[in-house]
This record gives structure tokens, C-alpha cells and sequence, in this order.
């Protein structure tokens, strides 16, 4: 496995004809590639157990050329470069299985690149509708773990607890905050998610598909708020499948296809270069 390395960038850069500073690189992506490794495949229709078994045996065995028989590896993301900077909302296009997701949880430091370095300055934290809340515990409970896991003091959790759970609208039809979460619809889930996860300022905010859950009021309220966040802050990154989403948030989009960054622009010229590709 090859190392994600995160290190803080430069602050500021200047030169010396223009006082202003220059634009503060955020993260930077340099030449990424990132391999997933699929085990148990070639199995012949084994259980899982049996393959699971086969594959300790093979590897106390020695590794032989280095290539272990029923693993397959999915190229995701393809040589990327890019440096995105404080103040930018970035869209992320491209088709189904083009590395969206991928390239995101590989920016938050959750998974290993092959070839390449990511850089970051700040904490990176991925917002997407699988993140991890307790399923048993209330959303009550949630939001105040979920407030302290994203690094929030106590007295901050409490203070933001009503706004919240005001954004979120889970209590609009009725006291749903006190039951376990379990008993949410996916879309209720979402905007609990969503709503706590945006609760605090971020260095780098990355959200995967928050925005495609909700009903359009609370995809308006979500796209207000992400403009809000960005320029308190950070940078913003989101993927969406919903073009109107990424034209009314972000500013600049990278559209990737197949793991390769087909285009890095502004968000018109972009967009409108991939919908010509979609509806081809
Ligand atoms: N856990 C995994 N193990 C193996 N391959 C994976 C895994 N997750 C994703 N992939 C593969 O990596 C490629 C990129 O997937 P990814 O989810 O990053 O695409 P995406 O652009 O976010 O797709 P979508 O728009 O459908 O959500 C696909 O070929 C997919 O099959």
C-alpha cells in the first residue's frame, strides 16, 4: 500500500510586484493514481469462508512473483494534478465509476494513493451520506456525538444544538429527534447528516452527494448554506450528479472520466462541455 502524504502548504505567497497576497493553495494533488486491491475473486463459487481460508494458506505460503491469485486491482483514479485554493467551492463531475468518491475519500486522508502525494493545509473533513452516525442511538445523541467526533467543544454542541436540528427539519412533523435513528427515512438521515457535518467551519469540506437526498427546500437551504461555509472559510469540494447543484455552488468544476481529469474550469465552460459529452 502506497502512503497518502499529508503536509501543511505553503500559507500565503507573494510576490514582489503585487502586495496582495496570492490565493492560499488548500489541497494540493500531485500525479495521484489510486489502485483498489478486490480479494476473493476467481473463487470458482467458494463461500467466502473457504476463500477466506484459501487466501491465509496462499499467503503463509510465501508470495511467489508478488501477485496473489484472486485479487484483482480497479485502476480508480488516473495521474490527477490539481491545487485548489481558500475561498473555492469545486465541483466534481463525470459519469458513473469515473473516481469521484474515490479521488474525495482519498483527499480526506481515508485512503491510500498508489503513485503521487496529496497535500493539505488544514483538516480535510468528508461530509457524505454514509458518514458514520449510530443507528441505534437517537438523533439527539447523534448530534451532540457527531458534533464532538468533528472536533467541536462541548459548550459549541450545546449552543448549536436547536440550529441543527432547526436545519435539519427532522422535528417539522413531529418529535422524530428523540427516536433512534434506525427509524429515519434515508432522506431524513441526510439532512441530520448533513446538518450536523455543516454545523462547524472547515479547512477543506468535502461532501459526496449530500445535496441528491432532501427535497428541493432542503437542497436550497444545503446549497445557502455551502456558500456560507465557503466563504467563511475553506474550500468546498462536491460531487453531484445534479448539474443545477454544481452550477448554483461552485465556481470552478473538475470533470473526471474513467480516473482521468478530462477538464479543470470555470464552471460554465466545463459543464457545458460535459453535457455535450452526456447527451452524445
Ligand atoms: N471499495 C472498492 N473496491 C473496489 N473497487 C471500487 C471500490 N469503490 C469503487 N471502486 C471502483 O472504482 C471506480 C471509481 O468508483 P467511484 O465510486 O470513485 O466512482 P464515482 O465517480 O464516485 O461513481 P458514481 O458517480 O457512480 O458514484 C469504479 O470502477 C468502481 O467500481
Amino acid at each position: 500500500m502506497a502512503d497518502t502524504l499529508t503536509k501543511a502548504a505553503p500559507a500565503t505567497q507573494r510576490t514582489g510586484a503585487n502586495p496582495e497576497p496570492a490565493p492560499a493553495p488548500t489541497v494540493i494533488a500531485d500525479g495521484v493514481d489510486i489502485v483498489y486491491r478486490v480479494h476473493g475473486t476467481g473463487t470458482s463459487g467458494r463461500g467466502a469462508a473457504t476463500a477466506a481460508l484459501g487466501r491465509i494458506l496462499r499467503r503463509r505460503k510465501g508470495g511467489g512473483d508478488g501477485t496473489e491469485r484472486g485479487v484483482r486491482t480497479v485502476h480508480a483514479v488516473r495521474n490527477i494534478s490539481f491545487t485548489a485554493y481558500r475561498g473555492e467551492a469545486i465541483g466534481l463531475i463525470g459519469t458513473n465509476g469515473s473516481g469521484k468518491s474515490t479521488l474525495l475519500k482519498a483527499v480526506a486522508g481515508l485512503l491510500p494513493v498508489e503513485r503521487g502525494h496529496i497535500y493539505t493545509d488544514g483538516q480535510p473533513s468528508l461530509l457524505g451520506v454514509n458518514a458514520a452516525l449510530m443507528n441505534d442511538l437517537t438523533g439527539e445523541r447523534n448530534v451532540h456525538l457527531g458534533g464532538l467526533a468533528m472536533g467541536m467543544p462541548r459548550e459549541q454542541v450545546r449552543e448549536r444544538y436547536q440550529e441543527i436540528v432547526d436545519f435539519s427539519g427532522i422535528n417539522d412533523k413531529g418529535d422524530f429527534i428523540s427516536l433512534p435513528m434506525r427509524t429515519y427515512s434515508s432522506g431524513m438521515a441526510a439532512r441530520l447528516r448533513f446538518s450536523i457535518g455543516s454545523a462547524k467551519d472547515h479547512d477543506v469540506l468535502l461532501i459526496d452527494e449530500a445535496l441528491a437526498t432532501g427535497d428541493r427546500s432542503f437542497q436550497k437551504r444545503s446549497e445557502a448554506r455551502i456558500r456560507a461555509l465557503r466563504e467563511r472559510a475553506g474550500t468546498v469540494f462536491l460531487v453531484s450528479h445534479n448539474n443545477k447543484s454544481i452550477r448554483d455552488t461552485c465556481d470552478r468544476v473538475l470533470w473526471l472520466e474513467r480516473g482521468e481529469l478530462r477538464m479543470d474550469g470555470p464552471t460554465a465552460e466545463v459543464m457545458r462541455e460535459y453535457e455535450r459529452f452526456t447527451s452524445a
